[in-house]
């Protein structure tokens, strides 16, 4: 099929050139006279047409108003009425439309008894009459017309002209849609041969007595009618084209209620499938009434599927809906009603089907590579081209950009993979290299010196391995836990978009602060900036002998050349207060405690304007302690919570929410809000401890979170962020989605396996982390026999799996804590992470004691 050819188009008449006209499905409605049985029966007709178009509902008073009572339709025909009429104001225009090229369908719809077989023979005789018409009015064509006829009865079609009842198959074709394979085509002689062949078909059919109707059809009827012409004159020769297009006469089978029908065994079958099928037919067409939204089950019926180029394809379309006006069917004309009321919203795009000869097609595509080549040889002009040159440098820039977005992404899950591996190595590695520890003592968690190990970074017997000359104090551990981080891990802190200078300022902050919190840290100096950067965290000891054994000459050589900007440091290794966890709702009996921190808190050690987002993100990738890391949680969530929140904070809605914006919350303001933002925080919490869980959020990154921010009113942006990432994933995981969380892909089952496999890492801790008498204690305050075999596994199953108990998430928070060797301060993390918004609030220096806290708790 293709375009007409110039030729042939001079000969066809103005009304053939229309292509591919959009119109809508042409419904009318006929309405037959009460039948014998009826006007016995005493029906009442209470149908009536009120004019061409109308036909309306007489009985309302009974009906009530429920329904409406008038229907228009393009015509509507009263009892008396003949086929004739019906067939001339429209059916006949769609059916001619075939000796033009133009596809063309009509059919008859409606409740059994109705009347549809009567209009079908009745329109089918008299188009096929003036087909034959046309065509010997058309001596100047020549014309071939093949006649087929199929059934669909009960889903299975049938060749209507063949004795074989063998069912027939329907296919796909591309350019035609489904297409019956091996029906039995005849060419048409005359109207003798139209009428055997039609005679031929009644007797194959299926019929069969029904209560409402002697001669009712079981079937769907599919009469078609293929047109094929060409112009004499051409016929034979390289330019001629043929117009090919098929007219389809359906008569349907009617809908049936069975108890009207009082159809039973095989009549019943058939009504099923009738109904079925007429079911979807009423559905295809509602949905295309609709506008074609969504998906339009043609697929779901042989019928549809036959169907489909008639309702809204290359096709014009005529339907025929038949009433009957009799009382006892109000219900099924409804139906028909408003199945035609539907109908006639649906549009279809019939277009002039033509068929060229080989050697016209080959002229034609050689006529088009011609016009391609010139177009080759002589390019469009200047103009367009320029704007074709921006439009490549944009794309040639989002390239770029998408390439660095991926290899920083890589970057991002080559350095989480190794940390894993490290931890995985780490965890393998602990329980066997347990006894040579060389700074713990009696499997308590000492160091030689007798101080406590409660260390907030990577002191583990893994990495003291580093240390061969036996010297293996606690700083000189953190020291190779520093070593033995890749350059990857460097050129992770050193993320794109942070110049070196920013990243060396961001250490050299949060070094300062370290090193002011005692003036006996031992630092190295020939360490890089970068090492002492990741090596920060693990050398944070706020209680512990550690901070002892440092060299404070050391400390002043990289005060002096890392804090260049005068702020002050603090002088004093007091431990700091914010610590204390003194949330609003938080239980007083639970309130954990947690070791002050060197650096940090109440001090002016912040620069505000130093904690570039890359470094705080890279000083918090190292602090939450790499060997706690789970894959789904841990570094990764903290990190996307950093990144979210850095997102809002760059917002400057948010500044504005935030009161006088980043940095510049008055404290005043805040506390003369408290009792409101009390209320806040609560329900904030509430809402985040659930997510949590469903979410299966890594308890690492539970701790670090519920420890951080415990219920200022500056941490209402952080628990912000912190919801709406979770809620995000919720939603993923709700829809069966993977939640992207920078750089890692996350689905309910994989966080789910990270969760159990994070719960296995800190089970394995648990002997090491507390003494046998506060391991006691703990399995009973979480309900586990002590003397249960798997007690440690129960008791890191049991962590954080109740969101709705407080205490219990308290003081899962505790053991976590110190599980992972989570001392931090919850302001200095702030910092370190480069979130801090507020100035630091003057404090009443508490002295708290972490192990003391934890003493009481366990
Ligand atoms: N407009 C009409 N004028 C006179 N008689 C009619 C008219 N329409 C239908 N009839 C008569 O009503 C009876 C049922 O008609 P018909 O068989 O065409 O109904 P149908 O809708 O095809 O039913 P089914 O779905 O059961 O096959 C027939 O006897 C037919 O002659």
């Amino acid at each position: 099929m293709g375009t007409i050819a110039g030729e042939e188009l001079k000969k066809m008449d103005k009304a053939q050139v229309h292509v591919a006209r959009e119109e809508k499905i042409l419904v009318l409605v006929r309405l037959r006279p009460l039948n014998d049985k009826e006007i016995l029966a005493n029906e009442a007709a209470d149908w009536e047409c009120i004019n061409d178009t109308t036909v309306l509902y007489r009985n309302t008073l009974r009906e009530g108003s429920t329904f409406p009572s008038a229907y228009s339709f393009d015509r509507v025909y009263r009892g008396e009425c003949p086929t004739r009429q019906v067939y001339e104001d429209g059916p006949k225009e769609v059916a001619l439309s075939v000796v033009k090229g133009i596809n063309s369908s009509i059919f008859a719809y409606g409740q059994t008894s109705s009347g549809k077989t009567y209009t079908m023979t009745g329109i089918t005789e008299f188009a096929v009459s003036d087909i034959f018409d046309y065509i010997f009015k058309h001596g100047d064509r020549a014309f071939v017309v093949k006649f087929s006829a199929i059934e669909i009865y009960n889903e299975a079609i049938r060749d209507l002209l063949s004795p074989d009842s063998t069912p027939l198959r329907l296919r796909d074709d591309p350019e035609k849609g489904a297409v019956v394979e091996k029906n039995r085509e005849e060419i048409l002689r005359d109207w003798n041969h139209f009428k055997d062949l039609i005679s031929v078909c009644e007797a194959q059919r299926k019929i069969g007595e029904t209560s409402l109707n002697e001669r009712s059809s079981r079937s769907h009827q599919i009469i078609k009618l293929t047109v094929e012409s060409s112009a004499r004159e051409f016929l034979g020769k390289e330019n001629s084209t043929t117009l090919m297009a098929s007219v389809n006469f359906i008569d349907l089978a009617g809908s049936e209620r069975a108890s009207q029908a009082l159809s039973a065994g095989a009549r019943l079958k058939e009504g099923c499938h009738i109904n079925r099928s007429l079911l979807t037919l009423g559905t295809v067409i509602r949905k295309l009434s609709n506008g074609r939204q969504g998906h339009i089950n043609f697929r779901d019926s042989k019928l549809t599927r036959i169907l489909q180029p008639c309702l809204g394809g290359n096709a014009r379309t005529a339907i025929v809906c038949t009433l009957s006006p009799a009382r006892s069917h109000v219900e099924q004309t409804r139906n028909t009603l408003l199945f035609a009321c539907c109908a006639k919203e649906v549009t279809t795009k019939a277009q002039i089907n033509v068929v060229m000869s080989d050697k016209a097609l080959v002229k034609q595509l050689q006529r088009e590579l011609a016009r391609l080549e010139s177009e080759l040889r002589h390019p469009a002009p200047a103009t367009s081209s320029c704007d074709c040159g921006v439009a490549l440098r944009k794309k040639d820039l989002q390239i770029q950009k998408m390439e660095k977005q991926l290899a920083d992404m890589t970057k991002q899950r080559d350095l989480a993979q190794s940390r894993l591996d490290d931890f995985m190595k780490m965890v393998e590695h602990d329980e066997s290299s347990k006894a040579e520890t060389p700074y713990f003592c009696n499997g308590t968690n000492k160091w030689e010196d007798g101080s406590v190990s409660e260390t907030s970074g990577i002191v583990d017997p893994d990495r003291a391995s580093f240390i061969s000359d036996g010297t293996s104090t606690p700083q000189a551990t953190a020291r190779a836990s520093v070593r033995s981080h890749s350059d990857e891990d460097l050129e992770e802190v050193l993320s794109p978009g942070c110049s070196g200078d920013e990243y060396c300022k961001e250490v050299q902050c949060i070094e300062m602060e370290e090193s002011s919190t005692s003036d006996v840290i031992n630092h190295e100096e020939e360490r890089t900036d970068a090492e002492a950067h990741l090596g920060h965290s693990a050398e944070v000891n706020p209680e512990t002998g550690l901070a002892q054994n440092r060299n404070p000459s050391s400390v002043r050589s990289v005060r002096v050349r890392s804090w260049s900007r005068g702020d002050t440091v603090p002088g004093t290794s007091t431990p700091p207060d914010a610590l204390e966890a003194d949330y609003p709702g938080r239980p007083e009996a639970h309130a954990v405690a947690f070791p002050g921190l060197e650096f940090g808190s109440g001090k002016k050690l912040m620069r505000s304007d130093s904690m570039s987002s890359c470094g705080s993100d890279s000083t918090e990738a190292h602090s939450v302690g790499t060997p706690m890391v789970g894959d789904d949680g841990g570094i990764t969530s903290i990190r996307s919570f950093v990144q979210g929140l850095k997102e809002m904070v760059a917002d400057p809605d948010n500044s504005e929410k935030m009161g006088n914006g980043i940095g510049l919350v008055d404290r005043e303001e805040v506390s003369g809000t408290m009792t409101n933002w009390s209320e806040e925080f609560e329900r904030k919490r509430e809402q985040i401890l659930e997510l949590w869980e469903t979410c299966n959020v890594s308890l690492v990154h539970r701790t670090y979170f519920f420890l951080l921010f415990k219920g200022d009113q500056a941490d209402s942006i952080y628990m912000g962020v912190e919801l709406r990432r979770l809620s995000f994933m919720k939603g993923s995981f709700s829809q069966g989605n993977q939640a992207f969380e920078r750089g890692q892909t996350l689905t309910v089952a994989s966080s789910l396996k990270a969760l159990q496999r994070e719960r296995r890492m800190l089970s394995k801790l648990v002997g090491k982390r507390f003494s046998g008498e506060e391991r006691k204690r703990l399995y009973e305050k979480f309900g586990i026999d002590v003397n249960s075999k798997r007690r440690r596994l129960h008791l890191a199953n049991q962590l954080w799996s109740k969101p709705k108990d407080i205490v219990h998430v308290v003081d899962s928070a505790a053991v976590v804590a110190k599980l992972v060797r989570f001392v931090e301060q919850g302001r200095a993390m702030k910092e370190m992470f480069g979130l801090s918004f507020t100035p630091p609030l003057p404090t009443s220096r508490r002295s708290h004691s972490w192990r003391k806290s934890m003493t009481t708790l366990f």
